[in-house]
């Protein structure tokens, strides 16, 4: 803030002026030998009525001091905040200029239409199976598969990254990346997935883990066709996820982030899910089962929204 501030500075100096009379010697000499609103002299108007302002410019150092180390002060106590909210376990209260300019949730209209994009979300709490369905789902449909955990997890390690830090700590306490590092990843990933690979249905899993991006996603990127959502209650997906976390190597596959995960997922995530249901854009399904069960019944599920296989079956012949 150094050069707003001291532009302002400047111009103050000037609007203070008359103001400062009252530190000028020969005012106060003159204003002892006066009562208050005595005229100042045979032609002069009485002392509370405007004089005209003085040319000296120490009178008003003082001010300029205590305006500047105010405005010192509080550069310290705003950068202080921004660090303490970038580490806060329950999101910022600040979030950093560089998130604030990320493009993908700052346009008012989707980028791509529904009619030529398709999106399916994947929800669920922790564990409860959407990477396990999503992978089936790839191979027998061919949708291009993306999770936004993964690309949180990739940017987090990626050298150089300006967001690697906060990221890290968000997982860890299993709360919620501000949404505009998220879609930006996902923007970029689907863009780069139509461009190198010409896939245009996505199952983005993971996400929307919030309403915020719920809505910053559909307005700005495309509208989804429907939601998954794998249903299980917290002791089936505790179990699989102490047991992935024998060999998964995540930091959040931990008894207390789990905990944390489970909060996260009833309070933030679940809102998103109540909604896209008053949209009637919602596919419940048992993720208690097996998991060629549950696939048995996610492929019914999309056959009622007219989704096939695309599964080139390869017979084997003599030739
Ligand atoms: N239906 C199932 N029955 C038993 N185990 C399962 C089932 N589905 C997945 N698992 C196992 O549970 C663990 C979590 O599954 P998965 O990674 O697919 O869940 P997730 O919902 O993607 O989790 P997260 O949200 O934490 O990424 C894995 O070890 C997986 O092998
Ligand atoms: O939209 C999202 C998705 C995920 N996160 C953070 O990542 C972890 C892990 O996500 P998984 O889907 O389990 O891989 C999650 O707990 C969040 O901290 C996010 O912030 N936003």
């Amino acid at each position: 803030m150094p050069l707003p501030a001291r532009s302002i500075l400047l111009r103050n100096t000037a609007a203070l002026r008359p103001t400062s009379r009252s530190f000028n010697t020969s005012s106060k000499a003159l204003s002892r030998l006066r009562q208050p609103g005595e005229p100042t002299g045979p032609n002069e108007p009485p002392s509370h009525t405007s004089s005209p302002p003085s040319k000296s410019p120490l009178k008003v150092w003082p001010i300029v001091f205590i305006f500047c180390a105010g405005s010192f002060m509080f550069k310290k106590i705003v950068d202080q905040r921004k660090e303490e909210g970038q580490y806060q376990s329950r999101g910022p209260c600040f979030k950093m200029p560089a998130i604030e300019n990320l493009g993908a949730t700052t346009r008012t209209s989707p980028l791509w239409s529904p009619d030529k994009v398709t999106v399916i979300f994947v929800l669920g709490g922790p564990g409860a199976g959407k990477g396990t369905q999503c992978s089936k789902l790839v191979s027998d449909y061919g949708f291009k598969h993306l999770s936004a955990g993964d690309l949180l997890r990739e940017e987090q390690d990626r050298p150089g990254s300006e967001f690697g830090e906060m990221i890290k700590t968000y997982i860890k306490e299993g709360t919620i990346v501000p949404m505009e590092v998220t879609i930006q990843l996902l923007e970029n990933a689907m863009k780069k997935a139509m461009e190198e690979d010409n896939k245009s249905t996505f199952l983005i899993d993971g996400f929307p883990r919030k309403l915020d991006q719920a809505h910053a996603f559909e307005r700005s990127v495309v509208p989804s066709k429907f939601t998954l959502f794998f249903d299980a209650p917290e002791d089936v997906m505790l179990e699989r996820l102490l047991d992935r976390g024998k060999t998964s190597g995540r930091a959040d596959d931990n008894i207390e982030s789990i905990k944390k995960r489970f909060r996260t997922f009833v309070e933030t995530s679940m809102p998103v899910v109540d909604e896209f249901e008053s949209q009637n854009k919602v596919i419940k399904v048992n993720a208690t089962q097996t998991p060629d069960e549950v696939y048995q019944d996610v492929q019914a599920r999309l056959k009622e929204w007219g989704i096939e296989p695309i599964t080139l079956k390869f017979v084997k012949t003599d030739a």
